[in-house]
């Protein structure tokens, strides 16, 4: 296995999904993804380079990293929706480089995007129609046997009615998908990925733009996933969700794994503090409640605002951003100063 960079700290040696020593790109006991080699260039960016990873089966994986690291160009490449530049990888133990997107979720591998993509202008119901493999046959042979198709036509209405209800949305059938929140609209999209019945689902970011009230029932939704046997491999900013839901993180740097292992001390790695957390690099996670980091992160990065919101949602508490916005209001004359003419 090629080694990728030096020895993580705070993680630990051994763990029960890995088969020998737990580090970025170990081996899992039984894995369902492997990947050697991957990589992906933008021009003279290089987006993903991935030297070894395995995903456990099973479980649920957090795909982690700071904006700009690789973890969606990563998934495309997985999903068949991008063309590496080099690498192989296989799912289930067949191999699935250079195997077209709407393959690769007939074998068993379906994703969700960052951004939505229910079509609008159709029923939820006919999105999730839209989801169901093509088990039943095609063109000619559908119209030899129509009883069979319609046979086949009433059972993925039943298996879609019967998700909806699982994901409340079941009085909203009849609705275009046009007219849900966007929270209701990650729900639909998770749903219909489900109508192929996948071995692995991978969500891309499936908190974001989720109202606070519909974030218990995804969470819920998603470890109902893993109790049902499904493998879930999901990227996501909020670290709720990772520190709440996950078996296993990993994490991504500038197109690399730079960590992986179990929530609870990946968080202590110092790959994971340096590169996640850059600015914090000297402060002990085990003592910094995460969550507040991401405060700070948002507030970096989308604002104030948002990282009150953020707090309020997941803390309970403003505190922190109104003290970041202090410090910004203190700070503030001094570029006006410098800015003025
Ligand atoms: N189609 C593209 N053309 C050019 N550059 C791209 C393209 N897609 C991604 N990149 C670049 O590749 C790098 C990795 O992007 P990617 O979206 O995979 O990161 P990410 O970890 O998913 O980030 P985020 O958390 O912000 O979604 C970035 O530098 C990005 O600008």
């Amino acid at each position: 296995m090629p080694e990728q960079t030096s020895p993580p700290t705070g993680i630990l040696p051994t763990h029960e999904f890995v088969d020998g020593k737990v580090g970025p790109g170990c081996k899992k006991v039984d894995p369902i993804v492997i990947a050697d080699g991957v990589t992906r260039q933008f021009g003279g960016n290089t987006a993903v380079d991935v030297q070894h990873l395995e995903i456990p089966r099973g479980k649920i994986t957090a795909l982690i990293g700071p904006n700009g690291a690789g973890k969606t160009t990563m998934f495309n490449l997985l999903t068949g929706f991008d063309k590496p530049n080099t690498g192989t990888w296989s799912f289930d133990g067949t191999s699935l480089a250079n195997v077209p997107a709407f393959k690769v979720a007939r074998s068993g591998m379906v994703r969700t995007f960052q951004l939505t993509k229910s079509l609008g202008r159709m029923t939820v119901l006919d999105n999730m129609l839209l989801g169901a493999d093509q088990q039943g046959g095609e063109g000619m042979l559908r119209a030899l046997f129509k009883p069979l198709w319609r046979e086949r036509e009433t059972e993925i209405t039943a298996k879609a009615d019967e998700l909806l209800a699982r994901f409340k949305l079941d009085a909203k059938r009849e609705d275009y998908a046009a007219s849900l929140s966007g929270g209701q609209r990650k729900l639909l999209e998770m749903a219909r990925a489900l109508m192929s019945s996948p071995k692995l689902i991978m969500l891309d970011e499936p908190m974001a733009g989720v109202n606070p009230a519909l974030v218990q029932s995804l969470l819920g939704h998603v470890k109902e996933l893993k109790n049902d046997g499904t493998t879930v491999l999901f990227v996501e900013h909020d670290m709720h969700m990772v520190t709440n839901i996950s078996d296993w993180v990993v994490v991504m740097a500038e197109g690399q794994i730079v960590a992986e292992g179990p929530p609870e001390t990946v968080m202590k790695d110092q790959a994971v503090i340096d590169a996640y957390l850059g600015a914090h690099h000297d402060q002990d996670l085990g003592d910094l409640d995460i969550q507040e980091l991401e405060v700070e992160r948002i507030a970096e990065e989308e604002g104030v605002e948002a990282a009150a919101e953020y707090e309020a949602e997941v803390l309970g508490t403003t505190s922190i951003a109104e003290e970041i916005a202090e410090t910004k209001a203190e700070t503030a004359p001094e570029t006006k100063e410098s800015d003025s003419k």
